[in-house]
């Protein structure tokens, strides 16, 4: 067995190198940018007030002033600065050359077209040109496009970005105990839960997901379940990756060619954990247990997913201090499932007091998954220990 640090790295290196394409910015969110973006804009690319007022010179602030034109947003004023003159502005416009102050409206009393301060505190509310970034800047790829960053692209007049290719990823639930949602089960069948998580899952991670039919225990209906995967970018098997007579995935692979990398993990859940290529092709072979296919999707399938798009695979782990007294772990990294509450300066973590890799009703109650290294001694309530926070 490998350490699941030793896994995940094994893991990452299957990533191949992300294909790239264009999108406009209206299909970018979420997409994971390949390419600096370079602005062609200067943001703002003119002196902009941040107000509504009057633009007015500096050393005149003290003394009546006559208004001589407007300059509103998108319009500005083409007249000239002479002295003793202000100039109505309103927020967004260009501040007039000659001009370097806007004072805000409710600090002026307007008397026909002359306008007094009233009250001179404050700044100049001006952004001056560039304040914000200037062309030729740039956004740094290697990140997921939120809408701030679709926000930011559209201001620097960038319409089109370059993103990495989605993954196809084509995913085999196998098991003669499986039928499908919404169908009567036969006797001795339960409903296949698993390809439907790790296809959300892959999804969320920026995958195009395929949920190809159920295989049975047959190496024919497995075999023909890896070649309706082989055009993915990464095929994701569920189930049958341990060790029982029916537990067929680790023979039929191999026999399609697979390059095992590793074959179970220091981990619970998820020890049967597979993965490997098969010519080109990432394969990933999921315990069928729930909750070890849901966490092994967790800490394998989704980093690999962002690898696979030029993202950082590695995740940072947040801190929670204990809730309760833990006896001393095993010989594998232990995911619990846990729940979090607010405390003084961190969140407090209480695992469940079922961690059978079967419940999926505690899994789907779970804000976190707590982290316990292999051989971690017994901890007391309020030591400080590492988790996984749960997408919702
Ligand atoms: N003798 C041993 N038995 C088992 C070991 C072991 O080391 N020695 N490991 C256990 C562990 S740990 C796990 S995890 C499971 C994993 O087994 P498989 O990957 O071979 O999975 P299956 O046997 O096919 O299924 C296990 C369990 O999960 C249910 N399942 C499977 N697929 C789905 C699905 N798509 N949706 C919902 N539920 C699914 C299946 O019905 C079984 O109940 O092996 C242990 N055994
Ligand atoms: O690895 Mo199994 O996942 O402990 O149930």
């Amino acid at each position: 067995m490998i350490s699941v640090d030793d896994a995940l790295a094994q893991v990452l290196q299957l990533a191949p190198t992300p294909a790239a394409e264009q999108v406009p910015l209206e299909k970018a969110l979420g997409r994971a940018l390949l390419e600096p973006a370079i602005s062609r804009m200067t943001q703002p690319p003119f002196p902009a007030s941040a107000m509504d007022g009057y633009a007015i010179r500096q050393d005149e602030a003290a003394g009546a002033l006559v208004v001589i034109g407007e300059s509103a947003a998108g319009h500005p004023f083409t007249g000239v600065c002479r002295p003793g003159t202000a100039v109505r502005i309103s927020t967004g416009a260009v501040v007039p050359p000659g001009y370097d102050r806007v004072v805000m409206q409710e600090n002026v009393t307007r008397n026909g077209d002359t306008i007094t301060m009233t009250d001179l505190s404050g700044g100049d509310n001006i952004r001056p040109a560039g304040d914000d970034f200037h062309a030729g800047d740039h956004l740094a790829p290697h990140r997921r496009l939120g809408p701030a960053d679709l926000a930011l692209l559209a201001a620097m007049n960038v319409p089109v970005v370059t993103v990495a290719r989605r993954p196809r990823v084509a995913i085999v639930a196998g098991g003669d105990e499986l039928t499908r949602p919404g169908t009567m089960p036969a006797p001795g069948q339960i409903i296949s839960s698993n390809d439907l998580a790790i296809a959300a899952l892959a999804r969320q991670a920026g995958a195009l997901p395929t949920i190809l039919p159920l295989a049975r225990d047959t190496g024919d209906s497995l075999r023909a379940g890896f070649e309706a995967a082989a055009d993915a970018d990464l095929l994701v098997t569920i189930g049958g990756a341990s060790v029982g007579d029916h537990d067929l995935i680790g023979a039929v692979a191999a026999e399609m060619g697979l390059h095992c990398v590793f074959h179970k993990v220091a981990m619970r859940p998820g020890k049967p954990l597979l993965a490997g290529h098969i010519r080109r092709t990432p394969m990933i072979g999921l315990p069928g247990n729930p909750v070890s296919a849901i966490v092994c999707g967790l800490l394998f399938v989704e980093p690999l997913i962002h690898a696979m798009q030029g993202l950082s695979g590695v995740r940072t782990l947040s801190k929670a201090r204990l809730g309760c007294d833990l006896g001393p772990e095993g010989n594998r990294q232990h995911y619990l499932r846990a729940s979090l509450a607010d405390g003084a300066d961190l969140p407090v973590i209480h695992p469940f007091a079922s961690q059978d890799s079967a419940r999926l009703s505690i899994m789907a109650q779970a804000d976190a998954l707590l982290v316990r290294p292999a051989e971690d001694p017994a901890r007391n309530v309020g030591d400080i220990v590492n988790f996984i926070p749960l997408p919702r």
